[in-house]
């Protein structure tokens, strides 16, 4: 991230304006006299982000929507607090900026980076309990609601963890901002990028990338050209917004015009469980003024995204409304053409992302849950030929990876096999691409841009 400009946000939650609502997937604190304590205190800290660089994104988005570039938003299913180390986040920023060049480099499109990062640490769930050998205890909803040992005093609800989660993204958030802004992200350290991955075909072609910025970065040297934006990037970070006794508190009024944002991150989302057009999360997400998401699973209907589209973008504002379709490889050609056809009636012209991961998990015969690394690439040919067909916009992925050579997703070219999955399953939650799948997937996703006219014939 770029230092971000100094202009002040007024100190102190925004209180007064969250109706009472039905609100799903909330924890349920033990001692509502500590978690009051809690919100009081989340409510005085700095923000973590500011409302210009909101803005920013937001314009960058509506870029996206028009072809004009192409959204990588990428990171953790679950970001944990032992996770919050300087080679984490370097490995998390290193993978994010090696796809992101090889997208731009294969594609010829500016790429939009923004991270699941620095505040991914709640999560929902389908079950509230988990059983093991016959005990009973609540299931694990991300380190800023309670802890992944299967004990009870881990998975007891802390309203304390809330200011942990603040504190882990403040410092990955310092760091990113740092390391993006500071020389890591210098398109000459290309090649550090992804120190220590294992060589492999993924790898080689991403080495060829290398060595052709490398060549154009001399060419341009060698007469007289150069630009900051050879030396510096942005990473935006954004999250699910699903505790609302977190993201409530930490959302402030800026100063230039008076409106309500989200300071916990740039760009937040609603997920699939909790994105009824009546309920908390939509009216907390329409209440700010982020550019937002809503995640959209293989249920949801015409009538839900026309209401989506009326409650979050009612002014119809390029950049504003991201709907993230996550539908699963085997339906989406058929789910997404009358949701995107819907929106298209209402006159409105939202950010369409793919998330190829959440629609296609499953548990392998090891009791491990995973995806097959062909769905996911299958449900992004999909979403291509969905928007190809119907004229819209195709405007990026969203996928849930790791920096390290993980074994949780199967497949790839040096695949991962079901009996490898024990061997580095390191994910709380979902199963993540290793380094290599993430390389690989940038690869093919480079090629389909490639295939594809990115605006949709629409310039
Ligand atoms: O990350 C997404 C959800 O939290 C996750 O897919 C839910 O998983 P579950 O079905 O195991 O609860
Ligand atoms: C919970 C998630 O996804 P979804 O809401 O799409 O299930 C997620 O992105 O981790
Ligand atoms: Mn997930």
């Amino acid at each position: 991230m770029n230092p971000a400009p100094n202009r002040p946000v007024q100190a102190g939650a925004v209180t007064g304006i969250w109706p009472d609502l039905p609100a799903r997937q909330q924890p349920s604190w033990p001692d509502e006299a500590e978690a009051e304590r809690v919100r009081e205190r989340l409510g005085q800290f700095p923000p973590l982000v500011f409302a210009e660089e909101c803005d920013t994104l937001r314009d960058q988005l509506a870029g996206a929507s028009r072809g004009e570039s192409f959204v990588l938003q990428a990171g953790e299913c679950a970001e944990t607090f032992d996770q919050v180390t300087a080679a984490n986040i370097r490995d998390r920023v290193g993978v994010l900026l090696q796809m992101a060049a090889v997208l731009t480099y294969g594609a010829g499109l500016p790429v939009v980076k923004v991270g699941r990062i620095a505040g991914q640490f709640g999560k929902p769930r389908s079950q509230d309990t988990e059983t093991r050998d016959g005990v009973e205890l609540p299931t694990y909803r991300g380190d800023m609601v309670n802890g992944f040992p299967f004990d009870e005093a881990s998975r007891l609800h802390d309203p304390d963890r809330m200011l942990e989660a603040y504190n882990a993204s403040a410092s990955t958030l310092n760091l990113v901002r740092a390391w993006v802004s500071g020389g890591y992200a210098d398109l000459e350290n290309m090649v550090t990028w992804g120190a220590g991955t294992p060589r492999t075909e993924a790898v080689r072609q991403y080495d060829e990338v290398t060595e052709g910025v490398a060549r154009a970065l001399r060419f341009n040297r060698a007469i007289g050209v150069d630009s900051p934006l050879f030396h510096s990037t942005t990473v935006f970070a954004s999250h699910e917004a699903l505790v609302l006794d977190y993201e409530r508190p930490l959302t402030r009024i800026d100063s230039r015009t008076g409106l309500p944002y989200a300071t916990s991150g740039h760009f937040l989302w609603a997920g699939e469980r909790t994105r009824h057009p009546d309920e908390a999360h939509i009216d907390f997400l329409a209440r700010v003024m982020n550019p937002v998401g809503v995640k959209l699973g293989p249920t949801t209907s015409a009538d839900d995204v026309r209401r989506l589209v009326d409650r979050l973008d009612p002014d119809r504002t390029p950049g504003r409304l991201t709907f993230i379709t996550r539908m699963g490889a085997g339906v989406i050609r058929e789910a997404l053409p009358p949701i995107v056809e819907a929106v298209q009636a209402l006159g409105a012209a939202p950010l369409w992302l793919t998330d190829p991961m959440h629609g296609n998990t499953f548990t392998s015969a090891s009791g491990h849950k995973t995806r097959h690394f062909d769905d996911v690439v299958d449900e992004v040919r999909g979403f291509f030929e969905v928007h190809g067909a119907l004229g819209t916009v195709p405007g990026g992925v969203h996928v849930e990876l790791s920096g390290n050579d993980v074994t949780e997703c199967i497949g790839g070219v040096v695949p991962v096999l079901e009996g490898d999955l024990g061997q580095r399953y390191e994910s709380p939650c979902d199963p993540r691409l290793n380094r290599n799948q993430s390389l690989e997937l940038a690869l093919l996703v480079a090629q389909m841009l490639r295939e594809s006219d990115p605006t949709g014939g629409v310039s």
